[in-house]
């Protein structure tokens, strides 16, 4: 999901959401603007989100080959699986 932030600063944005569209589509994305100051998005983001992965049975089917942990795992993930950011 490509996420454009921000939308509070309309005068500031330097891609238009039709770049924005247009870019997403090429990369088989989602697109959608937000603002993380005023909330406005955020919620349909998410919504979207999730409901992509719903509709997407390979993201969270399980599969004996994949790494990682995905919902209706019912293993604690691995120590090498884990997030490696935080
Ligand atoms: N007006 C506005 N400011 C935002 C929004 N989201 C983040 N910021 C501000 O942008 C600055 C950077 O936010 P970060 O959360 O640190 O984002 P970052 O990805 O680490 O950094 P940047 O690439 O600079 O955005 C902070 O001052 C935030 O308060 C938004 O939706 N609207």
């Amino acid at each position: 999901m490509l996420v454009g932030n921000k939308i509070d600063q309309e005068s500031s944005r330097m891609v238009s959401r039709d770049e924005g569209n247009k870019f997403a589509k090429k990369y088989s994305m989602l697109f959608i603007e937000a603002s993380a100051r005023t909330c406005e998005g955020v919620q349909i983001a998410f919504e979207e989100l999730v409901q992509k992965i719903i509709q997407t049975p390979g993201l969270w089917q399980n599969d004996q080959h994949s790494q990682g942990f995905r919902p209706g795992d019912t293993d604690k993930p691995t120590e090498s699986s884990g997030c490696t950011y935080c």
